[in-house]
């Protein structure tokens, strides 16, 4: 996979008097340009500029005026962003992949749905050490779609800190619904617990305080092997094969098992990132691929999600 670097453009210069300085149609803010065809930074990108020196995305139309030259610039060809287009090997018939942007991920974002009670939680908790760890808005309404396309009524989460992701779970719940959260950390549940009662959902959440893996081992020693629908595990990142074990033999045969994190942050894919959760993430990928007790899709959804369907 490559970025794309674009092209076809034409230039139409003409003299201007002013000195360095970027004039931009409404509702383009970009660029500061030291000489035709040579783009130094802009934002808003719609096409991509190939100079001699550099490739830089610039708007497809406008007027760059530069050292007393002003260019204004037309696309000839429509071509796609530099910065949110990744294009795909020949093999893969260059396929071109969307690449989140900053500007596209606020698009994302005001086009996903989020509920009053969610909003206010990932409010209260954007005040609180450790906030970057919640899911996002459209990673939790990703999970409560998957749990009502499947009519889930008996889930487990692993890891819920302050309870977003958990709690978007337990509001799609049909009555009678059950959702095992497990957490080590009380103060996080005193939140949680919070929300819980707030969106009157508590009957539906059973918070399970203490390490994940004794409460998972607890269940299948409960006898609950086999009778959960969905599980979401944010976890301990060094306990995903572990996690992933025990709840294999918790979720039915057709129930779906969501491990989060698993691009973490890009490392994965980088081979001199090699730190101790790095590796036990790129192992946990790579044993997943060749385990065919489960059908697997990783999405780049947050921080990449693998969802995973038991055979
Ligand atoms: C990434 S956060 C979870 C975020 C949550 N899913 C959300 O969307 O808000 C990870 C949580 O897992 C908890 N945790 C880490 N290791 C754990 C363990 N061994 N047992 C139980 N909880 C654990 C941490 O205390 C933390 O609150």
């Amino acid at each position: 996979m490559k970025q794309v670097q674009t092209v076809e453009f034409e230039v139409e210069g003409q003299r201007e008097s002013s000195s360095d300085a970027v004039r931009s149609p409404p509702d383009t803010d970009f660029a500061m340009s030291s000489g035709l065809g040579f783009v130094h930074q802009c934002s808003n990108p719609l096409i991509a500029l190939r100079s001699p020196r550099h490739s830089i995305p610039i708007p497809a139309r406008g007027l760059i005026v530069s050292r007393g030259v002003a260019c204004r610039l037309k696309a000839l060809k429509s071509v796609p962003n530099s910065d949110t287009v990744v294009v795909a090997d020949e093999s893969y018939g260059r396929k071109e992949v969307i690449s989140v942007n900053p500007r596209l991920y606020d698009y994302l974002l005001a086009n996903t749905r989020e509920p009053k009670i969610l909003r206010e939680l990932r409010e209260e908790t954007a005040t609180r050490h450790g906030s970057q760890m919640q899911v996002s808005p459209d990673q939790a309404q990703l999970l409560a779609m998957l749990v009502q396309i499947m009519g889930a009524e008996k889930c487990i989460e692993v890891g819920v800190y302050t309870g977003y992701s958990s709690l978007a779970v337990a509001l799609v719940l049909p009555e009678g619904g059950q959702l095992v959260a497990c957490e080590r950390d009380a103060k996080s549940l005193e939140v949680a617990q919070r929300y819980y009662d707030r969106a009157g959902v508590s009957e539906k959440v059973i918070v399970k305080h203490g390490l994940a893996a004794d409460t998972l081992k607890s269940l299948v020693q409960n006898g609950e092997a086999s009778s959960y629908d969905f599980a979401f595990v944010d976890a301990e990142k060094k306990m995903y094969q572990d996690y992933f074990e025990l709840l294999l033999q918790l979720v039915r045969v057709g129930g779906v098992i969501v491990m989060d994190n698993v691009l973490w942050h890009g490392r994965v894919a980088d081979p001199l990132i090699n730190d101790s959760k790095t590796i036990s993430i790129r192992n946990f990928n790579r044993k997943l691929m060749e385990d065919d007790r489960v059908s697997i899709s990783m999405v780049p959804i947050g921080d990449g999600m693998t969802i995973c369907r038991k055979r």
